[in-house]
């Protein structure tokens, strides 16, 4: 059995706003292992970039537990335990696609051979070697967020925290970065949380889809992908994807109320 990495046990956040109290997160009982490609799905506003914020220390837990590696996610937080990829790409316009991938190895205060060694491995790793001196600006979207990625991975943490990072792009591109992203997730073995709404995406890349429901958010369902590891996209057609996507769908269907 691989070691927990993230660990969460009657999660509870509620934000407390001036309309009363948000219940984001409810009662969340999950378990990602190590290797795990974990796919958060629901509609807006479940709470899957709260459970994200959680994970990296940016907001507190209101009540029940949360480990990340075995620590406090503030612990996790300071060991540098996780890379962070957000929906937009994030880049520093004014800086260049290797000064952008250094700023996190600047405040870690990486010596400088390392920080270009960390860099071109990085850049390697999402097929961008060679566009080092390009600002951002002079990329596609789909580049500028695969660069996004870059920064994340520059400092080799074993767990990537993605909040949605292709939902802006057109579907030919989403397509060839999840086969990119399937790639790279089996080079590095690493661990692996991504917020998606879309079927299709969660089914094509997790080994786990965990099915989110607002108003509380909570988790109504956690799928154990049956798919193989290695996934040309056209096992999109297969009749075991389509029968797990039905499964999300009808998740997503039950936790959805047309009342409110
Ligand atoms: N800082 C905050 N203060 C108050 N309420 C918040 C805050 N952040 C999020 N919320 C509320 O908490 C709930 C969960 O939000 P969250 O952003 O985690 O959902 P989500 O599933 O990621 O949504 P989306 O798919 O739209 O990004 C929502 O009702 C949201 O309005």
């Amino acid at each position: 059995m691989q070691a927990s990495v993230v660990s969460a046990k009657d999660l509870c956040l509620t934000y407390q706003t001036n309309d009363g109290p948000v219940h984001a997160l409810s009662d969340v009982n999950l378990d990602v292992r190590k290797g795990d490609f974990v796919s958060f799905i629901g509609p807006s506003g479940c709470g899957k970039t709260t459970f994200l914020r959680v994970i990296a220390d940016l907001e507190k837990k209101t009540s029940g537990e949360i480990t990340v590696n075995g620590m406090t996610p503030d612990d996790a937080r300071k060991a540098r335990a996780y890379g962070y990829v957000f929906q937009a790409p994030a880049l520093y316009p004014w800086r260049t696609i290797e000064k952008n991938i250094a700023l996190p190895l600047e405040i870690m205060s990486y010596a400088g051979a390392d920080q270009k060694k960390r860099i071109a491995e990085a850049l390697d790793l999402v097929n961008l070697s060679g566009f080092e001196k390009k600002f951002p600006w002079q990329l596609s979207g789909g580049m500028q967020q695969r660069a996004s990625i870059a920064r994340a991975l520059a400092f080799d943490a074993d767990l990537l925290l993605m909040d949605e990072p292709f939902g802006a792009l057109d579907e030919i591109v989403r397509d060839h970065l999840n086969e990119e992203l399937l790639k790279l997730w089996a080079r590095t073995n690493k661990t692996i949380c991504f917020v998606t709404h879309s079927i299709p995406e969660a089914v094509y890349l997790s080994t786990k889809i965990v099915v989110m429901s607002p108003r509380p958010g909570r988790v109504t369902d956690v799928i154990d992908s049956t798919l193989p590891a290695l996934r040309p996209l056209g096992i999109r057609e297969t009749p075991e994807f389509l029968e797990i996507a039905h499964r999300v769908r009808e998740g997503l269907r039950a936790g959805h109320s047309y009342e409110e």
